[in-house]
């Protein structure tokens, strides 16, 4: 089926790293954030319900290593593990609470979303960042709070972005039909397992940021090529 033929894209579910807000924003502000306020984190809130949770957690996916020794092992690794990434979030909260952080998006990222918003579109985030992180995220942009346009968050809850049954719990949980979802991210293994369970896929490639083009997915510089594409309200002439 030609783009022409298919039927018009509904719903639009956006990473973030790489797709929304840029790689070096993560890896240059939010991460190193995280690292340096983790220890205090553990060390003052330990007894804390949601803390305990996730060094419970910890200590099941890595029993008898301390759980900073392995949450630093993961931060180094760049692993994507539920209680690194719900405890990061935690630890964010304060930094925006007190405009240390700020979410400076891509700026073709908030014309577009307004406008696919303003048009009817159901846009959803799904990232390896907890729910809270990501509500934090765009609660707290350059730009204002973002968070309204998205009618829904999901998180390494439904599972890896890398595994088609995670695009099928999303797909449940949102009560939409797979062919009416565009999924848009910089990985292509992401963009596999979303295509593999009948989503739509675009791949979003900055080059400023190390992404590179793959061959398998139709690809897009900015959210406003992607509405160019995919038939999408043009956020230049909405
Ligand atoms: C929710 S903001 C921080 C993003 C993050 O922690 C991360 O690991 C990036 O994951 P993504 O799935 O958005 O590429
Ligand atoms: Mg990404």
């Amino acid at each position: 089926m030609t783009q022409a033929t298919r039927p018009p894209v509904r719903a639009v579910l956006l990473d973030i790293e790489g797709t929304t807000i840029p790689v070096s924003f993560v890896h240059a502000t939010l991460f190193p954030y995280a690292r340096k306020a983790l220890p205090a984190l553990l060390r003052t809130h330990a007894d804390d319900p949601a803390v305990k949770a996730q060094i419970a957690e910890i200590a099941h996916l890595a029993p008898g290593v301390p759980p900073l020794r392995q949450l630093e092992a993961w931060m180094d690794a760049d692993a994507k593990v539920a209680p690194l990434k719900a405890l990061q979030g935690m630890v964010w909260a304060q930094g925006y609470a007190e405009g240390v952080l700020k979410a400076a998006l891509y700026p073709d990222v908030v014309p577009a979303l307004r406008c696919w918003a303003a048009a009817g579109l159901s846009l959803a985030v799904y990232s390896s960042g907890s729910v809270a992180a990501q509500k934090l995220i765009y609660g707290h942009t350059t730009e204002g709070d973002l968070s309204s346009v998205f009618v829904g968050f999901y998180d390494l809850e439904m599972g890896g972005k890398r595994d088609a049954e995670s695009y099928r719990r999303i797909l449940d949980a949102a009560r939409w039909q797979a062919g009416d979802v565009l999924f848009l991210s910089d990985v292509v293994a992401e963009l596999d397992a979303a295509a593999a369970a009948g989503l739509r896929t675009c791949q979003i490639v900055h080059p400023e940021d190390g992404t590179q083009p793959g061959t398998t997915h139709p690809v897009a510089g900015s959210l406003a090529e992607v509405a160019m594409r995919f038939g999408l309200p043009h956020p230049e002439v909405a």
